[in-house]
């Protein structure tokens, strides 16, 4: 469980006291945004949001004084549990739910199974993917879940729910940024309609001693709207903006998630909104040598929005039109057409990983 002192070094797993994360190694200036403050409609705070989401497209989001926080940290908690009693079952047990050969981004997917790059090399990752739909009851054909899952549905619904509650917050606060009439950007994530939003238990075995500093997760924006996400070590890296496409760790520090723009808020802003490239690394100093684990809360839009531009407020404003690969598409279409081109068993070569590119060529300067 966390440690209650509040900093992120020295907080235990379920067998051991983590390894701090070093103290002299450059880490990217994310600002801490609080949601205590968004929720009691801080007018700063919410400037402060729309800076950063402008800026970095990444922030640490406190989560702690109010109790919609506490409460997913209370989840995130219980959920890290889960995720390495999953992430250490029998390795048959987990590849009965390897769903690849169906065309999901649901269930399994073991170590080597994504490719990172142009060329086709293979993560470092074993990953488990949660549909939000399967886990609120609105797919009636959920993907079977092995039974420490299962006993863990309630824990997980409460998570999806928290999340939820933290998306709307920040999405209510961007529409009003951005001056869209009311609702707009609310209404493309409804929580209760279709949509591949998922949480996802993410794994990463340590590298040998001669693999040090190699990528687990290949350099990517996200797909999606807006990523909630929970570390407990490093590994995390950021590109800065500019020239020198610099690469810095982001320290992850207790009681605060860390939130990035996707693409579809690109897309949807016409780039006003920023998805920075990032990938996952060798943790820094001692915490190589742990197993490291993840968990990640994915927002996507609803399943029948369609990848455009939005249209009033400061949009009406921003000059040109980002260039989404293939107007028209909806964000279902978009979602796979990006997941299968990574998976080995979809990926034939450079053109796949074309193919599933967002965003990441068309953002605008800083
Ligand atoms: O594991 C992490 O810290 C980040 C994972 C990530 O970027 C992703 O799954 O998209
Ligand atoms: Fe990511």
């Amino acid at each position: 469980m966390g440690d209650a002192t509040g900093a992120a070094n020295g907080v235990t797993s379920r067998s051991k006291v983590l390894p701090p994360f070093p103290d002299d190694i450059k880490t990217a200036p994310l600002v801490t945004l609080y949601l205590a403050k968004l929720l009691s409609h801080d007018v700063e705070e919410h400037a402060r949001l729309f800076k950063a989401s402008k800026n970095l497209g990444f922030f640490y989001l406190d989560m702690r004084g109010c109790p919609e926080g506490e409460t997913l940290l209370k989840g995130k908690d219980a959920l890290f549990e889960t995720a390495e009693e999953f992430h250490t079952l029998p390795l048959d047990e987990k590849l009965k739910c390897d769903y690849a050969s169906r065309g999901t981004y649901a269930g399994y997917k073991g170590v080597g199974r994504e490719v990172i790059d142009r060329l086709g090399t293979r993560d470092r990752n074993a990953i488990y993917n949660m549909p939000k739909d399967d886990i609120l009851g609105i797919n009636p054909d959920p993907y079977p879940v092995p039974p420490l899952i299962e006993a863990q549905h309630d824990e997980l619904e409460k998570y999806v729910k928290a999340n939820n509650a933290v998306l709307q917050t920040l999405f209510s606060s961007l529409n009003k940024s951005l001056q869209l009439p009311d609702g707009t950007l609310n209404n493309l994530h409804r929580p209760t309609e279709p949509s591949m939003c998922h949480v996802r238990f993410i794994c990463a075995p340590p590298h040998p001693p001669e693999d040090r500093g190699v990528t687990s997760l290949g350099e990517h924006t996200d797909f999606g709207s807006l990523t909630i996400l929970f570390n407990r070590v490093g590994g995390l890296q950021v590109q800065l903006p500019g020239e020198a496409k610099e690469w810095v760790y982001v320290r992850p520090v207790e009681g605060c998630a860390i939130v990035n723009m996707g693409d579809a808020m690109v897309v949807f802003t016409k780039g006003l909104l920023r998805s920075n490239l990032h990938r996952v690394i060798t943790p820094p100093g001692e915490q190589a040598d742990i197993t490291r684990y993840s968990l990640v809360y994915f927002c996507r839009p609803e399943n029948a929005v369609v990848m455009t531009p939005l249209h009033g407020g400061l949009l009406d404003q921003v000059a040109g039109e980002a260039k989404d690969d293939e107007p028209g598409e909806s964000s279902a279409e978009w979602m796979k057409r990006r997941h299968l081109g990574r998976k080995l068993e979809y990926f034939k070569g450079p053109e796949t990983w074309d193919n599933a590119r967002g965003t990441e060529g068309t953002r605008m300067a800083v």
